[in-house]
């Protein structure tokens, strides 16, 4: 069997074309279009990379975009001042803060402060205890984009079984709690699982955020199984340039899986997508007006 690929820049399009089109209903309504502030400390290259596309897309689909780049000198009490500041703003819906953010700063007390309301990331406890709990929720935006692909690709994913490896707060543990909440059966492995080949071998669906380059091997997959990979790795080559590949040893899982994303254009522009249909979501909430359907 070879797998179909999924097409995660296809339907990250497909959703930001929905959206920008939920844009201009709301702002008909609400007088003002939903905006995104996004906060950037330091020069990481790859992390500028990423929120240029963001802002990029966030312009595209008719949103205010609020750029804040700042330089590595910044303290911590200058960011907790301007993230305070855009909770204030009410031309702020969301708020997104890069990151990893440099050793000296405290990403938990950075997003401890994020008004809830406004985090489209969805990393604040009070958006992930409401996740848990099965209350209206900001969702963290990639195990979003996985889900919005998983469905469009399996339709109910009632009673089957999946196994998310790794567990952190931003994919693994939300992703876990998705997949609950889709009726799935859902193991959680990590680093210090016994005989991961034999769990992921009876999984229906993996999702694989390890952030280890190829860790998971084609004969690992069941047959016919859904692969869902979140890794960005950059692998060293001779031109320099270096190469992207996931957590899933692609080639061979090709021979198993029934479908997989590729690594680059799977996961990646849908977690963007994702981004842009939050931030649209938290302006609805904000105005007092009720969700947007079909994103
Ligand atoms: N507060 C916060 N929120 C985030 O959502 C967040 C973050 N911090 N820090 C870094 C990670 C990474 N991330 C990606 C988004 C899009 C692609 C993406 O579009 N990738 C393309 C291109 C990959 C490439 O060429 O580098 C693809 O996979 O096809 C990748 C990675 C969001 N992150």
């Amino acid at each position: 069997m070879t797998a179909s690929r999924i097409d995660g820049k296809a339907a990250g399009v497909a959703v930001r074309e929905r959206v920008a089109k939920g844009v201009r209903a709301f702002e008909q309504r609400a007088g003002r279009p939903p905006g995104l502030a996004t906060v950037l400390v330091g020069e990481d290259p790859a992390s500028a990379v990423y929120v240029r596309s963001k802002n990029r897309a966030t312009a595209e689909a008719g949103m205010a975009s609020f750029a804040h780049n700042l330089p590595d000198t910044t303290s911590e009490s200058e960011l907790l001042q301007l993230v305070a500041d855009l909770n204030a703003d009410k031309r702020v819906d969301g708020i997104l803060v890069q990151l990893p953010l440099p050793s000296h700063i405290d990403e938990k007390k950075v997003i401890a402060t994020i008004e809830p309301s406004k985090d489209v990331d969805g990393f604040h406890a009070m958006n992930a205890g409401r996740l848990a709990t099965g209350l209206d929720a900001l969702v963290p935006c990639t195990p979003l984009g996985c889900l919005y692909l998983l469905k469009a690709e399996l339709g109910d994913l009632s009673g089957l079984d999946a196994v998310v490896i790794g567990r952190s707060n931003i994919v693994g543990k939300p992703m876990a709690q998705l997949l609950l909440g889709e009726n799935a059966t859902v193991t959680i492995a990590h680093s210090r699982t016994r005989n991961l080949e034999e769990v992921v071998s009876r999984a229906d669906i993996v999702v694989a955020a390890v952030g280890r380059p190829e860790m998971v091997r084609g004969h690992w997959i069941k047959p016919g199984a859904t692969v869902i990979d979140v890794g960005i790795n950059r692998l060293p080559t001779d031109d320099g340039k270096g190469r992207l590949v996931g957590d899933v040893a692609f080639d061979e899982a090709v021979e198993f899986a029934r479908a997989i994303t590729p690594v680059p254009g799977g996961v990646g522009p849908m977690t963007i997508a994702m981004l842009m249909r939050n931030t649209l979501v938290a302006a609805h909430r904000r105005a007092g007006l009720a969700d947007p359907e079909n994103l």
